[in-house]
């Protein structure tokens, strides 16, 4: 089992004049053996945060560090494994499914040899509910959910420590998304891997995470553990987003849309607002205040996340002011 520690890391793209910073110095930890949720409207940056971790996005400043190693140092960067929204991404469309989970595995060891590659193929299509004969078809044969699963077994195939899954259910069609959110779960749990699953739907994020951590605009503005954001939410994006999400008695995976569709401002990354970046959608909502010079001015600390439940706001956990009603 592994720890995914990401320690003040930004990401910054384009040139000093046009450029924007998708993350702005975010710290987070993936604790052994435990599930963070990651969850946050289009354009918060959570992809890019989970990229800067496989070396898919340009660290500025900060590190990333797996078991106390910077990954950077990592051969490889094998122990980390990530599985995108598509499938395509992460796989050749002229190579049989057998091929590609067999080239992502590690030489040597248990599985040099022909025969054993093979067996070990279809154990990971085992383990992904995938008949071993499906080895010799090509991706474009299989359905949406099939591929997926295949991109799970060669993700698994790495023997990886952490896996990082990024809005893997979001392009699939709505019926089968429950099957692979389960999948991955007893996947999960039978190999002991530590897990950073992102999604903009907060209610496929609790169904899974041990943790759950909130984005916005480049930064971690609440998390701790999942039962505690969800019953005593401290920032007012968080309460934004859950009060946006369906509730334990609708289906799981009705369609949500983007958290950010509500009827607030978008934010933009290009120009992120000054004080707390989350102010000018703040005065739309419940904790609106008639005193709001220091969220105007004064950007709240984003503190190392060494308190188990954090929110970045000057007034986190402030009950809605009678004011301050949505209309
Ligand atoms: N390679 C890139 N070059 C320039 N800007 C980028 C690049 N990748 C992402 N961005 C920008 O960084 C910001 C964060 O994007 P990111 O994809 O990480 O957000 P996200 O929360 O994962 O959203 P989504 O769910 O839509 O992918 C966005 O403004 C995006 O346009």
């Amino acid at each position: 089992m592994s720890e995914l520690v990401f320690e003040q890391v930004s990401v910054r793209y384009g040139t000093r004049r046009s450029g924007l910073t998708a993350v702005d110095g975010v710290s987070l930890t993936v604790p052994s053996g435990q599930v963070v949720g990651l969850v946050g409207e289009s354009g918060s940056g959570k992809s890019t945060l989970a990229r800067s971790a496989v070396g898919l996005a340009p660290v500025s400043a900060g590190r990333v560090l797996l078991d106390g190693t910077d990954v950077r140092h990592l051969a490889g960067r094998r122990p980390l494994q990530m599985v995108f929204q598509d499938p395509y991404s992460s796989l050749d469309p002229r190579m049989r499914i057998g091929a590609s989970i067999s080239e992502a595995m590690p030489r040597g060891g248990g599985t040099t040899g022909a025969r054993a590659r093979r067996a070990e193929v279809a154990r990971l299509l085992e383990l992904v509910n995938l008949d071993p004969d499906r080895a010799g078809m090509l991706p474009a044969q299989l359905s949406g959910g099939q591929r997926q699963r295949v991109a799970l077994a060669r993700a698994l195939a790495g023997q990886p420590k952490v896996v990082i899954a990024d809005e893997i259910t979001s392009a699939l069609d709505v019926s089968v998304q429950g099957a692979v959110l389960n999948l991955v779960r007893d996947v999960r749990r039978q190999l002991g891997l530590s897990m950073l699953f992102i999604s903009h739907n907060l209610a496929v994020v609790r169904y899974l995470s041990d943790i759950i951590a909130v984005m916005y605009l480049g930064r971690i503005v609440e998390a701790g553990p999942a039962e505690q954001v969800l019953s005593d939410p401290q920032h007012p994006y968080t309460r934004e987003l859950l009060s946006a999400a369906p509730s334990w008695h609708t289906p799981l995976f009705e369609e949500t849309g983007d958290p950010g569709a509500a009827d607030a401002e978008p934010s933009d990354p290009h120009h992120p607002p000054a004080g707390c970046r989350y102010h000018p959608r703040c005065a739309l909502g419940p904790l609106a205040r008639a005193d709001r010079d220091l969220c105007r001015t004064t950007d709240p600390a984003q503190d190392a996340g060494r308190r188990p439940h954090r929110a970045a706001c000057h007034f986190a956990g402030e009950p809605a002011e009678p004011n301050g009603a949505r209309a």
